[in-house]
Order: C-alpha cells, then sequence, then structure tokens
C-alpha cells in the first residue's frame, strides 16, 4: 500500500481508505457552508418519518376499510399503541386516506427539495473543484507541472472533477439511508423485539453476502482510471501530433492502438456495470428471504396476524432503503481512485514552489550575472548547468552560444523563473532574482522563441496576451516591426485569422514573427530571442533583426543562436559547452584568441570565416 502526504501533513493511503473520508477532506477544503449536509440529511429523515408514518396509517386504512378495527388493536408493542392511537384520531377511511394523500405530498415535496439542495451544492463542489485544480496547474511550480503526463492532467481536470457532485449526492444519499434504516429498525422493534432482531441479523447476512461480491469494484475502479489515462493519452496523441502521423503513414497504426485501448475501456467498463447491475436484484432477492423468513418465524411462533403483516409492509418498504445503501456504497467505492487523484493534485506538497519574491525594480541598470549557478531537471540525471557564470550587460545585446544540448534554453528556464537554481545565485542589479517581485520581474523582460507557442485563438489575441491593454495600432505596429503585417493584411480576415492549434495554420516563420511581435509589445527592458528567428531565410533575419536593434537600441538584448555569423554585432558573447562557460567576451576579443571556441567554430566555416573575421577585427 502506497501512501502520500498532503499538505497539511495528513497520510492519504493510495491504495485502499474510505472514499467517504477524502470525500469529506474535499469539502473541507471547498468550504462548504457547515449546515448543508445537516439540512440534507434532516430534509432525507423528515421525508423517512412521513413514510413511516404513512405505512402505519395505511394499515389503518385497510382496517378501518375491512371494518376490521379490533384486529388493528391486536397488533403487538408500542406499534399497536401507535395504531389505536390514529385509529381514535381518524375514525372513517376518507379522513385516513386524506392523511396519507397529504403525507405522498410532503415526501414528494421533501424528496424535490433535498434533490434541488444536493444538485447545488454537487455543482459548487464541481466549480470549486474544477476552479482550484485549474489554478493549482497554473499557481504550482512548473517541476511539479512536469512530474504529471498530459493525459493524467487533462483526466484529473476534464472528468474526474466532475464527479465529486455524484460523490456528494452518494454520500447524503447514504447517511439519509442508514438514518431511514434505523428509524424503520426502530419501528420494527417497537412491534416485536424478536422480529425486529431476526430481521436485522439476516440483513446483515444479506448485505455482508453483497459486500463481498462487490469487492473487486474497489481494483476494477483504479484499473478504470487508468485505462481512461492510456486512452487520454492517444486521445491527445492523435489530435497534437496529426501531423506526424500522417506524414509517416502511421494512421492505420494508430487507429489500431486506440481501438485496443478504447476495447480495454469497453471492458473494465463492462465489468464494473456487471457487478453494479447485480446489486439490486440480489439485494431484493436477499430481502424477499428475510421477509419469508420473517412470516415462517411468525408462524413458528404464533405472533398475531396483524403484527406479521406490519412487520412485513415495514420490512418491504425498508428495502429500498436497504437499495439505495448498497448502491451508493459501491459507487463511492467505484469512484475512489479518482476522489483521491482530485485530493491529491490539490494537496500535494510542492516541492519547489515559485518564489514570489519582494523587491520592486523599475528597470536594469547594470544588468545580470550568474555567479556559480548550477541545475538539473531531475536529482538523478546529469546536470544541465554546472557551476556557469558570466554577466549579461544592461542595455546591450548579449549573444548566447553553444551546442545542441548544451543547456542554452536551460537559461533561459531559469531567467523566466519557471525553476529555480539547485546552487548558487543570479543577481539582477546585485539582487538575488528570486527576492525580486516575480510579476514585477516578468512584466520587464519578454520572450520569443523555442516553446513559447502560438495559442489557439486569432493573430490579434496572441499578440495582444502580451499586453492586455494595447491598442489595435501597437498590435499592427509590432506585427510591422516583425515584418509579418503585409502578410497578415493579405488574408481574407486580416488580424481576425484564426491561428489555429499551435498556429498550424500558418508557416514555421510567420509562426516565429507573430511570437515575436508578441514579444515586442510588451515593450520590455530585457528581450530574449531565443532562436526566434531561426526559420526565416538569411534575408528576411537579418532585416528583422536590425529592426529590432534599432527599436530596441538602449535595452538588454540576450540572443541565442545556432548561426555563428550573427553574433558579431552583438556587444557581448557567451560561449557555453556541455552545461559549462567555455568563453565569454566581446565579438572582437574571443576572434583575436584563436582557441576560443568562437574562434574555432567559425574558423571550421569558411565560408563565412573571413568577411565576418574581417569585419569583427577592424
Ligand atoms: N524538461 C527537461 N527535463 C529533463 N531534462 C531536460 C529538460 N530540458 C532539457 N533537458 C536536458 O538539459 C540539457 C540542456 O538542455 P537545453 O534545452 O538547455 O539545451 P539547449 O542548449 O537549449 O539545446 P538546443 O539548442 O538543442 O535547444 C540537455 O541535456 C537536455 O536533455
Amino acid at each position: 500500500m502506497t501512501e502520500r502526504e498532503d499538505v497539511s501533513g495528513k497520510r492519504i493511503s493510495l491504495a485502499r481508505g474510505a472514499a467517504v473520508t477524502v470525500l469529506l477532506l474535499l469539502l473541507q477544503l471547498a468550504r462548504l457552508p457547515r449546515w448543508v449536509t445537516p439540512l440534507l440529511v434532516t430534509l432525507g429523515l423528515v421525508s423517512s418519518l412521513a413514510e413511516t408514518v404513512g405505512i402505519t396509517l395505511v394499515l389503518l386504512f385497510f382496517y378501518l376499510a375491512m371494518g376490521q378495527i379490533e384486529l388493528a388493536m391486536s397488533t403487538s408493542g408500542l406499534f399497536g399503541h401507535a395504531l389505536e392511537y390514529a385509529a381514535s384520531w381518524f375514525a372513517s377511511p376518507t379522513a385516513t386516506a386524506a392523511v396519507i394523500f397529504l403525507l405522498i405530498v410532503i415526501r414528494a415535496f421533501l424528496a424535490f427539495l433535498h434533490t434541488l439542495i444536493s444538485a447545488r451544492v454537487g455543482e459548487e463542489i464541481n466549480e470549486f473543484a474544477r476552479n482550484a485544480v485549474h489554478g493549482r496547474y497554473l499557481s504550482a511550480s512548473y517541476r511539479f507541472f512536469q512530474q504529471h503526463d498530459e493525459a493524467q492532467l487533462m483526466e484529473v481536470l476534464g472528468t474526474e472533477t466532475w464527479l465529486i457532485s455524484g460523490a456528494y449526492a452518494s454520500f447524503t444519499k447514504i447517511v439519509v439511508s442508514i438514518c431511514s434504516i434505523v428509524l424503520f429498525a426502530s419501528f420494527l422493534l417497537g412491534l416485536s423485539v424478536t422480529i425486529a432482531v431476526t430481521a436485522a441479523l439476516a440483513s446483515l447476512g444479506v448485505s455482508f453476502g453483497i459486500r463481498r461480491l462487490a469487492r473487486p469494484v474497489q481494483v476494477l475502479g483504479r484499473d478504470v482510471k487508468q485505462i481512461h489515462q492510456r486512452l487520454g493519452e492517444h486521445m491527445l496523441m492523435t489530435l497534437q501530433a496529426m501531423r506526424t502521423i500522417r506524414a509517416f503513414g502511421q494512421e492505420r497504426a494508430h487507429q489500431q492502438r486506440f481501438e485496443c485501448a478504447s476495447a480495454k475501456v469497453h471492458r473494465a467498463s463492462l465489468s464494473l456495470a456487471k457487478i453494479a447491475a447485480l446489486v439490486p436484484p440480489l439485494t431484493e432477492t436477499g430481502y424477499l428471504l428475510v421477509l419469508c423468513l420473517i412470516v415462517a418465524l411468525a408462524h413458528f411462533l404464533g405472533i398475531g396476524f396483524a403484527t406479521t403483516l406490519t412487520a412485513v409492509a415495514l420490512l418491504y418498504r425498508l428495502q429500498p432503503h436497504i437499495r439505495e445503501l448498497e448502491g451508493n456504497l459501491l459507487y463511492l467505492a467505484q469512484i475512489e481512485p479518482q476522489l483521491k487523484s482530485i485530493y491529491l493534485m490539490l494537496s500535494s506538497k510542492d516541492t519547489d514552489p515559485p518564489a514570489l519574491g519582494h523587491l520592486r525594480i523599475g528597470s536594469l541598470v547594470y544588468g545580470i550575472s550568474f555567479e556559480e549557478v548550477s541545475f538539473r531537471y531531475r536529482a538523478d540525471a546529469a546536470a544541465a548547468l554546472d557551476r556557469v557564470s558570466f554577466r549579461i550587460p544592461a542595455g546591450k545585446t548579449t549573444a548566447l552560444i553553444g551546442a545542441s544540448g548544451s543547456g542554452k534554453t536551460t537559461i533561459v528556464n531559469l531567467l523566466l523563473r519557471l525553476y529555480s537554481v539547485d546552487e548558487g545565485t543570479i543577481l539582477v542589479d546585485g539582487s538575488p532574482l528570486d527576492d525580486v517581485r516575480r510579476t514585477n520581474w516578468l512584466d520587464l523582460l519578454s520572450v520569443a522563441g523555442q516553446d513559447i507557442d502560438l495559442i489557439e485563438g486569432t493573430v490579434f489575441d496572441n499578440v495582444r496576451m502580451a499586453n492586455e491593454r494595447a491598442s489595435q495600432a501597437q498590435i499592427i505596429e509590432a506585427l510591422t516591426l516583425a515584418g509579418i503585417s503585409e502578410f497578415i493584411e493579405s488574408l481574407p480576415e486580416k488580424y481576425d485569422t484564426w491561428v489555429g492549434q499551435q498556429g498550424q495554420r500558418f508557416s514555421g516563420g510567420q509562426r516565429q514573427r507573430i511570437g515575436l511581435a508578441r514579444a515586442v509589445l510588451r515593450n520590455p527592458q530585457f528581450l530574449i530571442l531565443d532562436e526566434a528567428l531561426s526559420a526565416l531565410d538569411r534575408d528576411l533575419e537579418e532585416s528583422v533583426r536590425r529592426a529590432i536593434e534599432v527599436k530596441f537600441s538602449d535595452r538588454t538584448i540576450l540572443r541565442i543562436t545556432h548561426r555563428l555569423e550573427t553574433v558579431v554585432d552583438a556587444h557581448h558573447v557567451i560561449c557555453i559547452e556541455a552545461g559549462r562557460v567555455s568563453a565569454e567576451g566581446s565579438p572582437s576579443d574571443l576572434l583575436r584568441n584563436p582557441e576560443s571556441p568562437l574562434c574555432k567554430a567559425l574558423m571550421d566555416r569558411h565560408s563565412i570565416v573571413e568577411p565576418v573575421a574581417g569585419r569583427m577585427l577592424r
């Protein structure tokens, strides 16, 4: 059995445990008004009381209608006294029938009220859970987010949070059923202790048998959750990797894999449905046997007809409550894994919570420096950055170059505060980056390039993301600077053109330029261009780069690039190799040193080395 700790230090059993406990913990998180559950239980109880009184009156009605009121008085125990008392009030069958009718109406109204309140509360909890899980995804550390796969995150947010209302409705029904059973049992006890004890023991036996039968439900519920998740992964893949699937002609194979996952869902859900379907008929048959046993016992012990009839009537009406109790217990056992995963998603500890910071900074004056910074994505992985130290001077353009996998994007990730450093410090104008107010810092910078995708929406929506208050003219100006406005103007819907999932309706270079316009619109103090123009042809890249450098001539720019020839006009260059800084300085300094990585790399490219080196060494 695995256990995990939540934020309050409570240990949640992941393999076994009561769904009710998890549900109550979720209700605590949702801060449900304290009076709601007692009100629902009271409504259910009053409705059960109305039902039992109704049964008493129905019996009285029959005795009155048959002119056999003396027979009614012969009913044993407290129940007999109750009938006698009722008979003194209702002398005629018509008056009794009217009160029975009234009781039925009251019961129906109470049931309606119960359903209404329960649905309202259930929807409130669902809404809370949806919002809280979504908020958790956005506020938890990026590392926490990356520990879960996308299908799991989708399943919890998109499917599981909807189950809480059902779970809550089941929970209140269970409480009401238990109270009703206790009420009926007390009436039965008031009728005959022998019958009540026999019925209780026999009922427990039936219940035990049904519980044993339903035991695999919990395991099956867990399997269903996992199988659903696998199916979700296939769905996500179909939608996200449509181009790749088609490019490699994998439609058939992918469809077969999907059908296989889908068949597993079918089989698991059917197994659950079969067990669930068995519960009502088995409960019914079991309680029929209990009734037969009571009648046989009454006959054997010589218990009177009226008492036996009343006992049978009470037990018969008790049966739906027991059936409902069993059905709801089964449902809760079935969805227990889902409830646990919502609770854990909301309450498990985030080991790397994002630092919010408290310092305010208005602009970058001196620049940013990395001091002996080390970072690894996972404790057991190799260091992505190993004691790196370098500086990014304010108001200058810094080029960051290095081979693929050397750690360039990791540096951007740390600057964006997606992760915190493991060792060392990042200083912003001399203050630790984590101390700077996060929102304030993100307002100062903007990023374009790798992994900063376009979103579902129009061209305008995508660019406006950087500054919600920007005017249309400002957005068009940013798109013009990124060299894409002319093309967008030529589209039928112009700036309202739908970008489509991951910007698939545009070419790679067009997507990059829309992303660049978004970064430009923010008018940042610190602009990070992470391979932001790599998909453009050389001439277009050159012209867009020049336009940016003119517009942001006094700002801090960090340019990450594989095109070595583009570093010549940077003020400062950082070379990174396998997570370590191998050289740092001005391009001319680095080129004067024939051992510098930049120089070596440029020397390898004979076609560009002479003009580039010539321009730099002048
Ligand atoms: N999310 C991640 N989880 C685990 N390891 C990662 C993750 N992202 C990057 N890495 C690893 O960290 C190292 C540095 O990766 P990084 O993305 O910073 O390289 P890069 O220089 O930007 O490469 P490229 O130029 O190809 O984009 C690589 O070994 C990479 O495999």
